[in-house]
């Protein structure tokens, strides 16, 4: 019987990978980043989740994450070549057997992890710019919050394996000369569509608007102009989401593609 589709990950079937699946995929992951700021948005800084001891953590924040993680590792979370854990160190090993499908990616992804950049960049300058400044007290709350924006934002970031591989599979011949040169510039060119980029921004500022929305049951509801421009108070700011995106999500996933690409002919 066929298998259902899965919008948010092209990378079960080995056949079916194309650029067009590989982008559909990393559309229906914005769906699930904006929708994890607005949740975590809703709390306050809540700056004490990032210092306050617990037990022998530093902090609510490293305790919830390496427990959350040591957990879903159990589970089989880090079998998925595009899933990897912020604290790798001592993590228990997956209780489930290997995955049956064969590998879509070259081994060299398993090289590739950005994860430590991508906290540092998250709670140094994501956070102080999506929460309000703020203390509720909701710390364990807010670091599971944390945890679900980081995992999604990693996620998406790391699925830039897929996208480098369908590219090189596409046209070997374009990519082969740079690999073999290891010119980084060249690869970064050659993988970069300007066009796709800007149509991404705008594509998640609109979500942000959409789903950001407060409902009420008057009409004074936030809307999307007709020229585009929007109206009213939204639960993140869409032009943040945007710009998240533009200086961080995006270069990220361009970085993950050029190192794997690097490492492709090994
Ligand atoms: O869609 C692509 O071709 C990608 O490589 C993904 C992506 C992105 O991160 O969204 C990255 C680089 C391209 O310039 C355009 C978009």
């Amino acid at each position: 019987m066929a298998e259902a589709p899965k919008p948010n990950s092209a990378s079960k079937n080995d056949q079916s990978l194309t650029l067009e699946k590989v982008r559909q995929a990393l559309i229906s992951q914005e769906d699930t980043i904006v929708f994890r700021l607005i949740e975590r948005a809703a709390f306050p800084l809540n700056s004490p989740t990032y210092h306050h001891k617990i037990s022998s953590s530093p902090s609510v924040f490293n305790f919830i994450v390496k427990s959350t993680e040591a957990l879903q590792s159990q589970a089989g979370r880090y079998e998925i070549p595009e899933e990897l854990p912020f604290f790798p160190e001592n993590l228990p090993p997956s209780l489930l057997p290997p995955p049956a499908d064969p590998p879509v990616l070259h081994p060299a992804a398993a090289s590739i992890n950005l994860n430590k950049k991508i906290l540092d960049i998250y709670l140094k300058q994501l956070l102080p710019l999506f929460a309000v400044p703020g203390d509720d007290g909701n710390y364990a709350a807010t670091a599971s919050s944390d945890l679900d924006c980081l995992q999604a934002i990693s996620r998406r970031i790391h699925y830039g394996y897929y996208v480098a591989e369908v590219k090189f599979r596409d046209a070997p011949q374009d990519y082969e000369p740079a690999i073999r040169a290891q010119d980084r510039e060249g690869l970064m060119k050659l993988l970069t569509f300007t066009n796709v980029e800007e149509q991404v921004k705008k594509r998640v500022e609109k979500k942000a608007v959409i789903f950001g929305q407060e409902v009420s049951l008057d009409n004074n509801t936030n809307s999307v102009k007709q020229n585009g421009t929007v109206n009213g108070k939204y639960k993140v700011d869409p032009s943040l989401v945007s710009r998240l995106y533009g200086e961080w999500v995006m270069p990220l996933t361009k970085d993950v593609q050029v190192e794997y690409l690097l490492r492709r002919l090994d």
